[in-house]
């Protein structure tokens, strides 16, 4: 009665003990991945987590770490732990350079180093010449050597390695397990090492566990099964055969009997993935990108459940009384105003959001070097995700438009809410719209490597932009006040947007200040296409 929770941590550990997992299981949402796991990590106990892809071996470390919490069961750490942790997939955040990290690292733990001994440090990990770099901007094995420095820096007590040679170089692989051979073995530190190079096993560890569908199926010294089974490679082997195999085969045969009920009652009916009948390499990318929109780029979303949100939350802002005093016929006019700057809006946003972060995104990613290895030209993949871009683009117009009509059509009448005053000058003068959204997308697709920069950089632009062109309000109210209107003229897109939301709102007429808006329309046009001509390499 009466101790604390730590009181009992420390009592519950021995004295060599660093960390203690009691019972520890891990669900991600229905998933069990981790099932009663006791360990104990002890001082000068370097384990070797070794086992099948998805075991739950990475699970476990980032448990072990403190980075993920476990759904049950208890984890006990010896106070003032000093860990150091390496991770699988270490992002960091943007604009912060290798050498920001190292003083970080250094000020964090007040470790004192002469600027000769940083300058030694930095060439044994092959990382002089990229300090002032972005980490973020890396190659996979420089960050890695990075992240490995950073693990080992502050001279912890338990160190956490998760793949830790994955992209290294055989010769840096050689010189940074010599290092933590130097830091870790001899000087009788702990590690949690997960890997699947069974001779880093030997050569760093003197335990291991062996982890299979979350459980630990096997754990000893490495000595003992060097001796029995002549190397941790061909006990792993073993391991693998009998287990792996045998569990691969009970999962394929409850798939084949679910199958057989599922097809037994759709009356024997047997789904084709793929008839082989595609000739044309395209379509199977068309498919791809489609399912990327739908699946990971939440453009049911952005694209269908967001205006209408967004329509429904402006428009009853916009009309409410504070706004027009009561007047219906304001009302009317506010909303007619609102719906045609917003719908130009919700096209321009697929320019700005879609189509850069589509191109960004593959050509970023290793599924480019896929799609290219099925001799499918990068101008293909272009050419689909304009041409997709341009069918979004009118979707998401008439779209928002469709929306205001259902919201507000019955107050304000449909003719009112949906309809332009004046039809043939708004579908010409949507063409500019569309082609400026288009074109700047394929200019913000060549100005951006990572998708992550893309994001941060023009999340913030977007916002003003879409204010001064009259998506959270109707043009006719920014253009009203004199400091927004000033403003407004630095608002590539306003040169497009006002003729169109002028004949939306029956008010066009050909005159110089129009002309001159559409002059600069066709101009930036021209430039954004110029851009990616030049910019936009697949090969860099
Ligand atoms: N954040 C997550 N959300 C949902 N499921 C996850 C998550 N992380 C891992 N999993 C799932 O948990 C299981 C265990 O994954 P874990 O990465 O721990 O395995 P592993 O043994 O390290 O695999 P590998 O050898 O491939 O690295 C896998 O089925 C994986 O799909």
């Amino acid at each position: 009665m009466g101790t604390t929770q730590s009181e009992q941590v420390k009592k519950s550990l021995e004295k060599d003990c660093l960390v203690k997992l009691t019972d520890v299981t891990k669900d991600y949402g229905k998933k069990n991945v981790l099932k009663n796991i006791n360990l104990e990590i002890k001082k000068g106990d370097r384990i070797g987590i070794i086992g099948p892809n998805g075991g739950g071996k990475s699970t476990l470390s980032e448990i072990i770490a403190g980075i993920r919490k476990p759904t049950s069961g208890s984890i006990e750490k010896k106070d003032d732990l000093v860990l150091g942790i390496q991770f699988q997939e270490s992002k960091y955040p943007i604009g912060i350079t290798v050498i920001d990290m190292i003083k970080y690292y250094l000020d964090t733990f007040s470790i004192e180093m002469k600027e000769s001994e940083l300058l030694e440090l930095m060439r044994i990990y092959q990382i002089l010449g990229f300090q002032n770099k972005f980490v973020q901007s890396l190659s996979g094995g420089q960050q890695q050597r990075l992240n490995i420095l950073l693990g080992l820096i502050h001279n912890p007590d338990l160190v956490i390695f998760d793949e830790v040679s994955t992209g290294l170089d055989i010769e840096v692989r050689s010189q940074i397990l010599d290092f933590i051979k130097e830091k870790i073995v001899k000087t009788d530190k702990s590690l949690i090492l997960v890997t699947h190079s069974m001779s880093e096993i030997e050569e760093l560890c003197n335990k291991y566990i062996y982890i299979h569908r979350g459980e630990i199926r096997d754990s000893g010294s490495v000595e003992s099964i060097v001796k029995e089974h002549g190397s941790v490679h061909d006990y792993t082997w073993k391991k693998f055969n009998e287990e792996k195999k045998a569990d691969l085969e009970a999962e394929y045969l409850a798939e084949k009997q679910h199958q057989k009920e599922k097809n037994e009652k759709k009356n024997k009916f047997d789904r084709i993935i793929s008839s082989g009948k595609i000739k044309n390499k395209n379509i199977p990318l068309i498919n791809l990108l489609l399912k990327y929109y739908i699946k990971g780029f939440a453009v049911p979303f952005f694209m269908f459940v967001f205006p209408i949100l967004m329509l429904f939350l402006i428009g009853n802002i916009f009309t409410s009384s504070a706004n027009t005093g009561g007047n219906e016929e304001v009302a009317k006019n506010m909303i007619h105003s609102l719906v045609g700057s917003y719908a130009s809006m919700a096209a321009l946003g697929v320019g700005f959001f879609v189509i850069p972060a589509t191109i960004i995104e593959f050509k970023a990613s290793v599924l480019m070097k896929r799609i290219g290895a099925t001799n499918i030209k990068p101008i293909f993949f272009l050419l689909s995700v304009v041409v997709m871009g341009f069918v979004f683009v009118v979707i998401s117009a008439l779209w928002a438009i469709l929306w205001a009509g259902i919201i507000y059509g019955h107050k304000y009448g449909w003719d009112v809410t949906s309809k332009p005053y004046d039809v043939a000058a708004s579908i010409f003068l949507f063409i500019p719209v569309l082609l400026l959204s288009m074109t700047l997308g394929l200019t913000l697709a060549s100005m951006f490597k990572s998708t992550t920069t893309y994001n941060a950089i023009v999340n913030v632009i977007y916002m003003p932009i879409t204010f001064l062109s009259g998506g959270f309000s109707p043009i006719e109210t920014v253009e009203t006040s004199a400091p927004l209107k000033a403003i407004s003229w630095i608002n590539p897109f306003k040169y497009s947007i006002n003729p169109f939301v002028e004949a939306w709102n029956g008010k066009y007429t050909f005159n110089l200040e129009n002309g001159i808006y559409l002059g600069v329309s066709c101009a930036l046009i021209v430039i954004f296409l110029i851009i990616p001509m030049f910019k936009l390499r697949w090969q860099d």
